[in-house]
């Protein structure tokens, strides 16, 4: 890390150094390496080699060897035929499409090999030589097929093959790991896989675009007019067909209340169709943001690498010359943000490369290079007249050109073995036979029963079912939550029920919905009218509904012959949670509120370091619904209003925060800090009677989190304040994992009133020390601060030191919070101690 250019001879003069490391520099080659000749572990990562450095093959005692993040893009023959101990290799992150056919010659010491993030169409031969590799890594390549020798006679413990164009075997399988393969190439042994061609079409753009129109007609093949009372609640889903192609429509309402879940169900690998009205559209950057730029930024985050066909709909209604116009504004926009967004992760990584404590940033910068690597392919746009049949057959034929074409779609088709379309065949035959529920729930033995009393499925055993399954639910046929413990045991094999069953609740005109619930449905419920006028105002005032509510509303939407025997299942009572709750939950769309007081005093809190207990059963369960919360004034009252002493952390989002993230991150910290308040864009959380605030800012270029904390009274309570800080911050973080494309980084604003500066936050991934400096100092106003109050760090008590007196040392004002009940304890903040010289 000192951006050397060429190797300094003192550190070639001692050759008995056995390690070395010269990661992060700028070095072009390594000449007169070979002089160490003892060497056993060589670094060269993150430099700016071009060419393999044949002088390692004098290093013949080298176990560790890391190229990675070079630009390396070929390695010659006769190297590694002379590292016999060679035990770990790092290569990824370079520009190789293939190895020297003479690695096998490390085949009795190679168990670690990384290759990924380069140009590999197939795994090089070489490497199924590698009779002792154990770890394997070839993410982000070109490759179409695995070799079924990979997985045989091998060691192999890990091995990581997402973001490659697959197809045999598809992502869908490998995503379920070593063991999944295996048993995919065990049923190719005997019989010849086959092609399966179906597209995953997601139509997505705001509200009356069209996108129903464009799915109805296409599959209707003629032009179905669509009237607005017929609008799409969730997401609708539906099969359809174009050539030799299945398509899987996934219809998205574009009303805001259903953006929440979004999540859950936009994919990646599938055709994006985005609808925009052009009879809406004007050349003015808001209207752009609002019909195009938004969905464009959530794509960007949330799949990366997906294919965009946008369409124009209701050209009827604009004159030929504003298309045009509107057309070329579009694209032009688009392409503008596709650039900024590349400059902008270009300028990321400049500064953290700039940065004087460079290593210190090391999985930042690894993670905007993968961002870098993946962008939007977006096609051109296309116009169309939703009301002219003739138009919808050009977006059929345009449709069916673009997935044809291999560059844009390398995997769109997929090679199964002739038993995964049997299974498959099967599960649809039972999902439509008139003795399984309209609902389409089953119990997952059940069906593998059913399965296997099918005489050509007879012989199957059940680990092969199963993993079939997870592909089908992988693909998005049935849904199988596996990883929930209260669902394991269920399969959906509708998906659109699911989804009815989440419209019934996250859908906008609830309060409607609230008030039009028959008196018949009341008395079943053994609730009055009084009750349910509760309920609404509940509803309105705190986005709550209780359990009998609930009930209610589901009973009054869904009601029907097919529905009764699940009901009491899904939706549960007073003392069982139901199977949509459980949902609800993991997809953390609600939040279960235990009681109804605004503070609960027997509530068990979250301490940093103790295991978590769970809520106490006291009451019936209340559901809060955070993205129907309105108002933020009793959260800053609980507050108390900020000062310019608290700690605080801003978490940065770009390009900005997505649609329903921040009521996650509410979601997920209230569950574990009992005490707490929640608002539209704020949230109050109490652990051991201190409280923490959490506050959203989404404005454009702008957005953040902010974390807030008082300034700790004594030397002996920062641990607590950075530990719960740091406990929300690791919450963030595993959320943002959601948004593939989405960038964080944590910053500290400087102190002093007024200055702009802000100090960036290393890497937070809990292994290393943030920081042993005991003083930072703002690069802008030139201020010193002990670091604890920026960073999570706790102060020594007996050594805690004096900042160095300064002429333009910080002024702090004094501030006295006097006494404010938080919850269960009362904190008595007197005044603050003064760090002025
Ligand atoms: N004149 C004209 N009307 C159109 C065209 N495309 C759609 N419409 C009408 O516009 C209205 C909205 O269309 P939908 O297909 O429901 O829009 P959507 O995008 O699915 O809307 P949400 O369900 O709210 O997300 C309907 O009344 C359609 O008949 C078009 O090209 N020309």
């Amino acid at each position: 890390m000192r951006r050397l250019r060429v190797l300094p001879s003192t550190v070639l003069q001692n050759i008995r150094v056995e390690s070395l490391n010269l990661d992060r520099n700028k070095l072009k080659n390594v000449t007169g390496i070979s002089k160490l000749c003892n060497l056993k572990k060589l670094i060269l990562s993150k430099n700016e080699l071009l060419e393999f450095p044949e002088e390692i093959k004098s290093l013949v005692h080298l176990e560790k060897l890391e190229l990675n993040q070079n630009q390396i893009w070929i390695i010659p023959e006769g190297v590694f035929p002379c590292l016999p101990k060679l035990r770990h290799l790092r290569l990824n992150n370079n520009r190789l499409d293939a190895l020297p056919k003479d690695l096998a010659a490390c085949n009795s010491s190679l168990q670690y090999l990384n290759l990924s993030n380069n140009l590999f169409r197939a795994i090089p031969s070489t490497v199924l030589e590698l009779r002792r590799l154990q770890e394997f890594y070839v993410q982000n390549n070109l490759l179409r097929q695995l070799p079924v020798g990979l997985f045989k006679e091998r060691p192999l413990r890990t091995f990581k093959v997402n973001g490659n164009p697959l197809r045999e075997p598809p992502s869908e399988v490998c995503a379920g790991g070593i063991q999944q393969i295996i048993s995919y190439f065990n049923q190719l042994q005997t019989c010849q896989a086959e092609e399966d061609r179906r597209v995953k079409t997601m139509f997505l753009g705001a509200s009356l675009a069209g996108k129903s129109t464009i799915c109805k007609s296409l599959k209707q093949r003629r032009a179905v007019p669509v009237s607005e009372e017929e609008r799409t609640v969730g997401i609708e889903i539906s099969e359809f067909h174009i050539g030799d192609f299945t398509f899987l429509f996934w219809d998205f309402a574009g009303q805001l209340e259903y953006y929440m879940t979004h999540h859950v169900f936009i994919t990646p690998q599938a055709l994006v169709i985005l609808v925009i009205n052009f009879h809406q559209y004007q050349l003015n950057p808001d209207i752009f943001k609002e019909l195009v730029g938004f969905w464009i930024n959530n794509l960007f985050m949330r799949v990366p690498n997906s294919v965009v066909l946008p369409v124009g709909t209701h050209i009827d209604c604009c004159n030929g010359k504003e298309v045009e116009e509107k057309k070329r504004d579009i694209m032009t926009k688009i392409q503008a943000m596709l650039e900024e967004r590349k400059t902008n992760l270009a300028h990321l990584v400049a500064n953290l490369e700039d940065s004087e404590e460079s290593e210190f940033y090391m999985d930042q910068w690894d993670r905007l290079k993968e961002m870098e690597n993946s962008t939007l392919t977006i096609l051109n746009l296309m116009p169309v007249n939703c009301t002219d049949y003739q138009d919808i057959k050009k977006l059929e034929t345009t449709i069916l050109e673009h997935v044809k074409n291999e560059e844009i779609f390398p995997n769109i088709i997929q090679m199964l073995p002739p038993v995964y379309k049997k299974v498959e065949a099967a599960i649809v035959d039972i999902a439509q036979s008139e003795d399984t529920p309209e609902h389409g729930m089953m119990d997952l033995s059940i069906l593998l029963s059913e399965l296997s009393r099918r005489d050509h499925l007879a012989k199957l055993d059940r680990e092969l079912l199963q993993d079939i399954l997870r592909y089908l639910h992988r693909i998005g046929l049935i849904l199988w939550y596996e990883e929930i413990k209260q669902l394991e045991g269920t399969v959906f094999l509708r998906p659109a029920f699911l989804i009815t069953m989440f419209k019934t609740l996250i859908r906008y005109g609830l309060v409607q919905q609230l008030e039009n619930i028959s008196v018949d449905i009341l008395v079943g419920e053994h609730a009055t009218i009084r009750d349910q006028a509760s309920w609404v105002w509940m509803f309105k005032s705190k986005a709550m509904l209780c359990q009998a509510a609930m009930r209610a509303l589901l009973k009054h939407q869904l009601y029907s012959e097919s529905m009764k025997d699940i009901f009491e299942e899904m939706v549960g009572h007073k003392s069982q949670k139901g199977k949509l709750f459980i949902l609800l939950q993991h997809f953390e769309i609600c939040l279960e509120v235990r009681n109804m007081e605004e503070l609960n005093p027997g509530a068990r809190e979250f301490v940093p370091g103790k295991p978590w207990e769970g809520l106490l059963d006291c009451g019936a369960a209340h559901y809060l619904f955070p993205t129907y919360l309105n108002r933020s004034e009793e959260v800053s009252e609980m507050w108390g209003g900020d000062h310019p002493e608290d700690l605080q952390v801003r978490t940065y989002f770009s390009p900005e925060i997505p649609e329903g993230f921040f009521q996650r991150l509410m979601v997920k910290a209230c569950s574990f800090y009992s005490a707490h308040w929640v608002a539209k864009v704020t949230c109050l959380l109490i652990c051991s009677g201190k409280p923490l605030l959490i506050k959203e800012n989404n404005q454009k270029a702008y957005s953040y989190i902010e974390l807030r904390c008082r300034k700790p009274g004594k030397i002996t309570e920062f641990q607590l304040a950075w530990d719960f800080i740091m406990a929300i911050i690791s919450i963030i973080q595993k959320l943002s994992e959601d948004w593939p494309g989405l960038h964080m980084s944590v910053k500290a604003p400087c102190r002093t009133n007024g200055c702009p500066a802000e100090f960036v936050w290393p890497d937070v991934d809990g292994k290393s020390t943030v920081t042993k400096e005991e003083i930072k100092t703002c690069g802008l106003c030139g201020h010193l601060f002990q670091t604890e109050l920026l960073l999570p760090k706790v102060p020594n008590e007996r050594e805690m030191p004096q900042p160095p007196a300064r002429s333009s040392a910080p002024h702090y004002y004094v501030t006295s919070y006097g006494t404010t009940t938080f919850g269960p304890s009362s904190i008595n903040v007197n005044r603050q101690s003064i760090l002025d010289n």
